[in-house]
């Protein structure tokens, strides 16, 4: 287990059934005839809520593409039924305009055109009006700080700046679903922590984003809830929050400056720790942690961490036992 510290940033959950933005019920897919046929995938619900980012898994194969091409009315499902706000984009074309999607790294984009005439061009091939296509693209450039490039051609630009060119391109039509693929693939550690400050705005504005991505540390930030597909199925959905937890230990660390007192030290081991001279350990429920803090005054804390699970660890463990369990 990694010892991290790190905040807990669950929102709450939603209830009411109008704040679904996406839902699929019992998606199934096989490729191929006879010998060649294959279940890619097997009966796979998922819902997403307005201002939810879901972490959609799975290792290579594993699904999700082709989840995600039935979603955005790219591939027919065998059966199971997808619903965008209500409507199906297998049956009416118009529920499509409800989804935005940066699949395929930044190829969503004219690499000739600026970032303005992208914006344009994809808001007016969206139904857009010009003029509000206009307006709206050096909006959204403005707020992704683009705006000094936007007379640019979009292969002149970093490729941080083209990822979010793209994502405005995808949200020019106001979708209520972004569907985003590796969102910070291939940028450097400046332009991954921007684009993934925009993901969390996009997602606080109220919008649903399914997320897939092999960089679980990204998904383990960015999302609210993960699914995770394996071989066609989901083994795991739920809050990100509560998967880690349910992996993690309630073991503490805390680190001291100077040492305890021998009256300290009776009243920690009392309250169920560990004590190493500046190190103490602690396993158990918080209310007698914040006791045995208290216990320590007035020496310095240096760090308390917690032993806590990260979603890769988790990833891979569920993975492994789902196959161990089939085999
Ligand atoms: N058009 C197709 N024809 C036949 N088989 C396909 C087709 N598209 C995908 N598959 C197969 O379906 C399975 C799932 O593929 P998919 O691309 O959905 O996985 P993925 O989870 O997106 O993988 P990755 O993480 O590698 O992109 C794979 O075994 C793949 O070979």
């Amino acid at each position: 287990m990694q010892l991290a510290n790190r905040p807990t940033t669950e929102r709450p959950p939603h209830t009411t059934a109008d704040a679904v933005v996406l839902a699929t019920q019992g998606l199934s897919k096989t490729y191929g005839r006879g010998k060649q046929r294959f279940e890619a995938v097997r009966q796979v619900s998922l819902t997403l809520h307005r201002g939810e980012v879901l972490a959609f898994l799975g290792p290579n194969g594993a699904g999700k593409t082709t989840t995600i091409k039935m979603i955005a009315g790219l591939v027919r499902p065998d059966r199971g039924q997808v619903t965008i706000a209500g409507e199906d984009p297998h049956r009416h074309a118009r529920a499509l305009r409800n989804i935005g999607a940066v699949l395929e790294g930044n190829r969503n984009l004219y690499w000739r055109l600026t970032p303005e005439e992208n914006l344009e061009y994809f808001g007016v091939l969206r139904q857009v009006p010009r003029k509000v296509a206009h307006r709206r693209g050096l909006e959204l450039l403005d707020r992704f700080e683009l705006l000094d490039k936007r007379n640019t051609p979009v292969q002149k630009l970093s490729r941080g700046m083209q990822q979010k060119v793209a994502i405005a391109v995808a949200l020019i039509h106001n979708p209520q679903l972004l569907l985003l693929d590796e969102p910070t693939l291939g940028l450097d550690v400046e332009a991954g922590e921007t684009v993934k400050a925009l993901v969390r705005q996009i997602a606080a504005e109220g919008r649903a984003i399914l997320l897939t991505t092999h960089q679980l540390d990204v998904a383990e930030e960015l999302s609210d809830r993960v699914a995770i597909i394996r071989r066609g199925q989901i083994i795991a959905e739920q809050s990100t929050e509560s998967l880690l937890q349910e992996f993690s230990n309630s073991t503490y660390q805390i680190e001291v400056e100077g040492s305890l007192s021998a009256t300290q030290q009776r009243q920690a081991e009392q309250l169920g720790a560990t004590v190493e001279d500046r190190h103490i350990t602690y396993a158990g429920d918080a209310e007698t942690l914040y006791a045995l803090l208290a216990a320590l005054q007035p020496l310095p804390i240096v760090s308390v961490q917690h032993d806590r699970a990260d979603l890769t660890q988790v990833f891979l463990k569920l993975v492994k036992d789902t196959q161990d369990a089939e085999s």
